[in-house]
């Protein structure tokens, strides 16, 4: 193997460690994961279209990518300092900020597109 596929293999294996790593500490991304699966099947139970399938695939990840820098931008902080810190603060909070965000916009994209398969599936459309 040469050097370049090597650095690029140990880079996958970095993000893999830095995915594993989060999922084993953090409950909110346990909890997207399980929700995401959650939704995926229940998409593909309902026969939503291969479109609507892939929306959802895309707002999941980019929940479940905020979550993960929501993490490092924690940790990074907390590396810095453990006192008080206005900006520590703001950091944290602009991070958590960014996971509502895409969580709710996720939320209303599945409202949007579950909402007549579900109907038809319960005989009400
Ligand atoms: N060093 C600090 N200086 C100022 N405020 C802080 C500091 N550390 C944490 N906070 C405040 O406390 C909140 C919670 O921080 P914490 O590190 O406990 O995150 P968390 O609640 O564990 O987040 P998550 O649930 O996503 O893991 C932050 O959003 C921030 O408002």
């Amino acid at each position: 193997m040469n050097s370049r596929k090597q650095k690029l293999s140990t880079s996958f294996r970095h993000a893999l460690e830095g995915i594993l790593v989060a999922f084993k500490t953090q409950r909110n991304i346990r909890i997207h994961v399980t929700l995401g699966i959650v939704v995926i099947v229940a998409a593909l139970y309902l026969g939503l279209p291969p479109r609507d399938i892939a929306l959802l695939l895309l707002v999941i990840s980019l929940v479940i990518a905020a979550e993960l820098v929501n993490t490092a931008i924690e940790a990074v902080v907390d590396l810095v300092t453990s006192e008080w810190h206005a900006l520590a603060k703001m950091a944290k909070d602009t991070a958590a900020g960014a996971v509502l965000v895409s969580a709710g916009f996720a939320v209303s994209i599945g409202l949007i597109l579950f909402y007549r398969p579900v109907m038809i599936w319960l005989g009400l459309y």
